[in-house]
């Protein structure tokens, strides 16, 4: 049977990222950059001033002192905007601003609290060493300057400097578009009571929750029925409309498993179906053309599961980001964990980390049955139990997959 690891590396290596286009600034966070970018200009674009103050020569001031302050004569005023007519020269200063270009002749700027004042005139009373509180030219980012990678995802100080830089838009991979069909005749929505025999339907909105979170859009089909012209109908629209789908439910061995069989007939080609692991065993996945299709497990913590392990990573590459898996971890799992002896399957258990003098520790969320939702209040990691180790003694070491919102630039 195909193993975890065996899973992913099939599944990416048929997802490729979508085209690139270019979005305006505003519509680029979180986006991954398409390509290198550097800067095409210098920052600060002029010299200019870092203090509300007096732009001066440092060596008038090199007498300076409270007994024998220095005075200079004032040329005008220096908004931020304004730009001097006149350099400064021998004994004189300009009124300048923070933000205001230096101007010619001029190496410093004396801070207004360090001086006295009268209407054309400043004294200066220390000296005061040049070239200080200015901001050079190019000084923060030189012409030529790389300034993000190619598959980064976009931040907001990112965005700040492609503006500064003068560029008002960036080649980015959109954000993929994912049909999220949740199947089963028990299911019913959040807001109703349940029948006999019926449950409201959890996966909809974890899994919708998920992909969002991916930065990708999910387009909801939800509950749809366990019949065959249905099931195909909605598959149909939802190829029509998306880069990848993904389903729950129906997915096993029962008799109204139909997902299968109903998406060959549509045309998909199966790359796998069954992966050697706990929860999750049955998961399956199709490429239709060059669209992804998922056939996730319906128990809601399997579903969730299968999601963070093989869906998010595939997603982020459709997104062209650089980095597609969260970070990694070992911990020491307090309390330990006994699974069935001889199981040749990789186990996931949820658990909470923290971290402790240094050293992460883990402990289980509590029970682990793949319909115990309730774990997901509390996981903020999966501990990947190799296959064939059927216990771990507490305290024992585990590698953790960290699957709490972390920086995934
Ligand atoms: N004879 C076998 N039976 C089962 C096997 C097996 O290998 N042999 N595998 C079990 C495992 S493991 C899982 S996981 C499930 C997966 O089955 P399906 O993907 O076909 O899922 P369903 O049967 O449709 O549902 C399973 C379970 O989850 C509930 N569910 C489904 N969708 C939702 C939803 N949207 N929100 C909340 N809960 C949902 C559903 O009511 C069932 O209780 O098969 C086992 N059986
Ligand atoms: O493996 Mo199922 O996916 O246990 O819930």
């Amino acid at each position: 049977m195909t193993t975890p690891a065996e899973a992913l590396q099939s599944i990416l290596a048929r997802v490729a990222p979508l085209p690139p286009r270019t979005l305006p600034l505003a519509e680029a966070l979180g986006l991954a950059a398409a390509g290198a970018i550097r800067s095409a200009e210098q920052v600060p674009p002029f010299t200019n001033s870092a203090m509300d103050g007096y732009a001066v020569r440092a060596g008038d001031l090199a007498a300076a002192s409270a007994e024998h302050p220095v005075r200079l004569r004032v040329l005008g005023d220096l908004a931020a905007g304004a730009t001097p007519d006149r350099a400064v020269a021998a004994g004189t200063a300009w009124r300048i601003m923070t933000g205001a270009p230096l101007p010619e002749g001029a190496d410093s700027v004396v801070p207004v609290e360090d001086t006295v004042r009268g209407a054309d005139w400043v004294e200066v009373r220390k000296p005061l060493r040049e070239g200080i509180h200015i901001r050079l030219a190019g000084e923060d980012i030189q012409a030529g300057l790389a300034l993000v990678e190619a598959g980064r995802g976009l931040r907001p100080g990112d965005l700040g400097v492609l503006a500064a830089v003068g560029h008002p838009a960036v080649t980015v991979h959109p954000r993929a578009r994912v049909a999220v069909l949740t199947t089963g005749d028990e299911l019913v929505e959040a807001s109703e009571r349940p029948g006999p025999g019926q449950i409201r339907d959890a996966n909809i909105h974890a899994i919708c929750a998920q992909v969002a979170a991916c930065g990708a859009v999910p387009i909801p089909f939800a509950r749809v029925r366990d019949d065959r012209a249905t099931l195909a109908g909605v598959l149909r629209e939802a190829m029509g409309e998306a880069d990848a789908i993904l389903t729950t439910g129906g997915i096993s061995v029962g008799d109204y498993d139909f997902v299968k069989a109903i998406l060959e007939e549509l045309g998909a080609q199966r790359v796998f179906w069954k992966v050697a692991q706990k929860p999750g065993g049955p998961l399956g996945f199709w490429m239709l053309g060059d669209k992804p299709v998922f056939g996730i497990p319906g128990n809601p913590v399997a579903a969730m599961l299968m999601v963070e392990e093989y869906v998010r990573p595939a997603l982020r590459r459709l997104m062209g980001f650089a980095k597609l898996h969260r970070p990694v971890a070992e911990a020491r799992l307090e309390g330990g964990w006994t699974g069935k002896a001889g199981d040749h399957r990789t186990t996931f258990l949820r658990v909470v980390a923290r971290r402790e003098g240094g050293q992460l520790r883990a402990r289980l969320t509590g029970p682990q049955g793949s319909a115990i939702l309730s774990s997901m209040l509390h996981t903020n990691a999966l501990a990947v139990v190799p296959a064939g180790m059927d216990r771990v003694e507490p305290g024992g070491m585990v590698p953790l997959h960290l699957t709490e919102e972390a920086e995934d630039h």
